[in-house]
């Protein structure tokens, strides 16, 4: 099947307790690890861009590379999504370059500018076929090249969800209930806990709207481990548990983002791969069982936390 948007994956998953995957891609072996698992499962699954991947890898590259991934995987739904939009035009260069789904990220401006912009955005993508994604709230860690501090981030203000996802039309929306981008989402000897209530208190105003949480890599301490066993010096890196992304898979969370824990799988192996074969130079040798990784990685998340693993 062609890329879909997300408006079917997300009433499925929303109906049926478990959510969607949305992974960030920035090379060909990150989009056939994670298809190839997706695939293998029959999941539906999220490939998202962001604008650094963009800036790295070029639209068009990115866009051929899904578009393989789409024809080697034919069974199962996959939409091309923009990550953190940040402008109008770069949503509408998305929408226009072939993506099925857009974020336009604008939590970091007052309330009604948020709004305004994200109207603006909508409006477009409607016109062409293609959904958005919006935010409200603001994460801790590094978001729009602004530094958060953990305990300045403000929870997404449930009073607010209604009026929002009404005056902007949005189709689905990322709410701030304690998770963060990167690899340092907690200080090491707190106990990392996510406020169900803030996200049980949005889903309960919004009925069937899908929610979507950011910054939810789990950083496995396996691949902390492996990166500061050859070489690496990651200390403290701690991620939000597995069994916390379960219990939201299970409610109105429909689509969970993960980017960070592709970097440390890959990262993890390719350390091993040069400490142990310190002649091999051919990428191809190490940048295989990189891509195996993600691969095993994905398929962990796609039956072990989200559940969508059958449900393409
Ligand atoms: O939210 C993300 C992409 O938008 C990724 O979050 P992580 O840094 O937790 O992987
Ligand atoms: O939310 C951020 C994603 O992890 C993308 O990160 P990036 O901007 O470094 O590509
Ligand atoms: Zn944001
Ligand atoms: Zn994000």
């Amino acid at each position: 099947m062609p890329l879909v948007t997300t408006t079917e994956m997300f009433k499925k998953a929303y109906d049926g307790g478990y959510a969607v995957g949305a992974f960030n891609v920035n090379n060909m072996e990150i989009i056939q690890g994670i298809t190839e698992a997706a695939g293998e499962l029959k999941a539906p699954v999220i490939l998202q861009v962001s604008k650094g991947a963009r800036a790295y890898a070029n639209h068009t590259y990115l866009v051929k590379l899904v578009e393989a991934a789409v024809i080697e995987n034919p069974e199962i739904p996959i939409a091309l999504h923009l990550d953190h939009g940040d402008s109008f035009e770069l949503c509408k260069s998305c929408i226009d370059g072939g993506f099925t789904s857009v974020m336009i990220d604008a939590s970091s401006k007052p309330y009604e500018e948020n709004i305004a912009l994200t109207r603006k955005v909508v409006e477009y993508a409607h016109d062409h076929g293609v959904v958005v994604e919006a935010e409200l709230g603001t994460l801790a860690g590094v978001e729009d090249e602004v530094s958060v501090d953990a305990d300045k981030a403000m929870y997404t203000h449930p009073e607010e969800v209604v009026d929002f996802a009404t005056r902007t039309g949005c189709d689905s929306l990322a709410i701030a209930i304690g998770t963060s981008h990167g690899a340092y989402k907690f200080k090491p000897g707190t106990k990392p806990q996510l406020r169900f209530d803030v996200l049980e208190e949005c889903a309960k105003q919004l009925p069937g709207f899908p929610i979507v949480l950011h910054g939810s890599s789990s950083v496995p301490q396996e691949f902390v481990a492996e990166i500061n066993k050859y070489g690496g010096n990651m200390p403290g890196a701690i991620g939000i548990p597995e069994e916390q992304l379960r219990q939201a898979a299970r409610s109105a969370v429909c689509k969970i983002n993960i980017d960070s824990d592709i970097r440390l799988a890959m990262t993890a192996v390719i350390r091993k791969y040069f400490a142990e074969h310190p002649d091999h130079f051919d990428p191809r040798q190490y940048l295989k069982p990189a891509r195996q990784a993600v691969k095993d990685m994905v398929a962990h998340k796609i039956v072990d936390v989200l559940g969508c693993n059958g449900k393409a």
